[in-house]
């Protein structure tokens, strides 16, 4: 057997793909060649999936094709609407989803053709279906009745619409875009590892994706959103968050959405989220959160030396949107839906079973004894 890895599999390379780059030094993220950052100023979420998906950005009629597809699946099978029905309220979102989208997978049109062709077929109804959900779970929890998607707005803009029942300004749907373009895919990350693994024992789509969303909802991954608002409503007002980080520090507590397994800089997802957080507080007249946020990221840095991930300024900027927090990490599935569709069909496409092995360090050699002498 080859040496043991280090833990966590820290800079181990587990295969090879062609759909993301990251430079961690330099703070670098390329999805299939493009800089993340001139995708954030140009693209739309639609285009990036396509280029996701196929390895090179579309033309016009690809585009509207494609965003026409997308808009046609948008709606809910019925069954899906009566199960969110059913999903006691106080549930997190993140567990809604994970079980709509497991319940989703039995009501699967293509049920038992797997080839790459159903897969796209899958893949594309997930990506059109997840802000529908996410929105409609939201809804459920609070009482209200789930609103219908609508065919004349970008997947950014309709999301923000299904979940407020009105039309978003035209900077919030910008930004819920630029957002979503920013967290579409970041290679091997946990949850797209945990996918990965699931599709290459040939399991369905479904199936990964649960596992997928699983990952994505713990705190030290995608979670980590909801838990940095939590934080900057706990400190309240710039002026507490020194002590607070500190405090925090002094305690052995991780401050939430600062590090990273690969960036040792900083996260090129952040810089970019930062001038969002700022502009929609200044757009509201309301730049709070920013300045707390701002007032953490100093401490942090002088102290720890760490550099914010894309889960830092994301959860301002959603906040001064009038997002609740538990929808942060929701709304992080309804862009990683693309990356992790991506990355599931790279999979199946030359897939060779995922095992790795432990290094076992238990005993090697004891004696049975009899229930009666233990
Ligand atoms: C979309 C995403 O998934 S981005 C990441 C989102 N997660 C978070 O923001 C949670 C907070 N951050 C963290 O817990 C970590 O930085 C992780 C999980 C993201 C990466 O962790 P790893 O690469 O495994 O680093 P590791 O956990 O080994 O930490 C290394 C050292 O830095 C410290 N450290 C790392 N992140 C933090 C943090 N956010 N706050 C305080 N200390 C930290 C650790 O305590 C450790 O210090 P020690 O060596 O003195 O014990
Ligand atoms: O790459 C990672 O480990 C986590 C991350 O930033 C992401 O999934 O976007």
């Amino acid at each position: 057997m080859t040496q043991p890895n280090p833990a966590g599999l820290e800079d181990v390379v587990a295969g090879t793909s062609e759909i993301c780059f990251i430079d961690g030094k330099e703070g670098r993220l390329l999805y299939r060649g493009y800089d993340v950052r001139d995708l954030a100023e140009h693209a739309s979420f639609e285009e990036v999936v396509y280029l996701l998906w196929h390895g090179r950005l579309p033309n016009r009629a690809e585009l509207d094709a494609f965003v026409q597809q997308l808009r046609s699946l948008q709606a809910l099978p019925g069954q899906v609407l009566d199960l969110i029905q059913h999903i006691p309220p106080a549930t997190h979102p993140m567990a809604a989803l994970r079980t709509a989208v497991s319940y989703l997978g039995t009501l699967d049109p293509d049920q038992e053709d797997q080839s790459q062709e159903a897969n796209l077929r899958r893949a594309t109804r997930l990506v059109a279906q997840f802000p529908t959900l996410v929105a409609a779970i939201q809804r459920v929890r609070q009482g209200k009745e789930p609103v219908a998607p609508r065919r004349d707005l970008s997947l950014a803009a309709n999301f923000l619409y299904m979940l407020r029942g009105e039309e978003p300004s035209p900077l919030h749907a910008d930004v819920m875009n630029v957002a979503l373009v920013l967290h579409a895919d970041h290679e091997l990350n946990a949850s797209t590892f945990a996918a990965r693994v699931v599709a290459a024992t040939l399991s369905d789509m479904y199936s990964a994706i649960t596992a997928a969303i699983g990952a994505l909802k713990g705190p030290l991954h995608g979670g980590a959103n909801e838990q940095v608002m939590r934080t900057l409503l706990e400190i309240g007002s710039p002026d507490k968050a020194e002590a607070w980080v500190k405090e925090a520090l002094a305690a052995k507590r991780r401050i939430m959405g600062f590090g990273h397994r690969v960036y040792k800089t900083e996260d090129p997802r952040a810089t970019i989220l930062r001038r969002l957080s700022r502009k929609v507080a200044e757009a509201a007249g309301d730049l709070r959160w920013f300045e707390i946020s701002q007032a953490v990221e100093k401490v942090v840095t002088a102290e720890k030396g760490l550099y914010p991930n894309v889960d830092f300024y994301s959860a301002s900027t959603y906040y001064v949107m009038g997002i609740p927090f538990e929808l942060y990490t929701p709304i992080f599935a309804v862009s990683r839906i693309s990356g992790w569709t991506a990355h599931v069909l790279e999979q199946y496409a030359n897939n060779r079973l995922i095992r790795p092995r432990a290094e076992y360090t238990g005993p090697t050699r004891r004696e049975w004894v009899p229930l009666e002498q233990r």
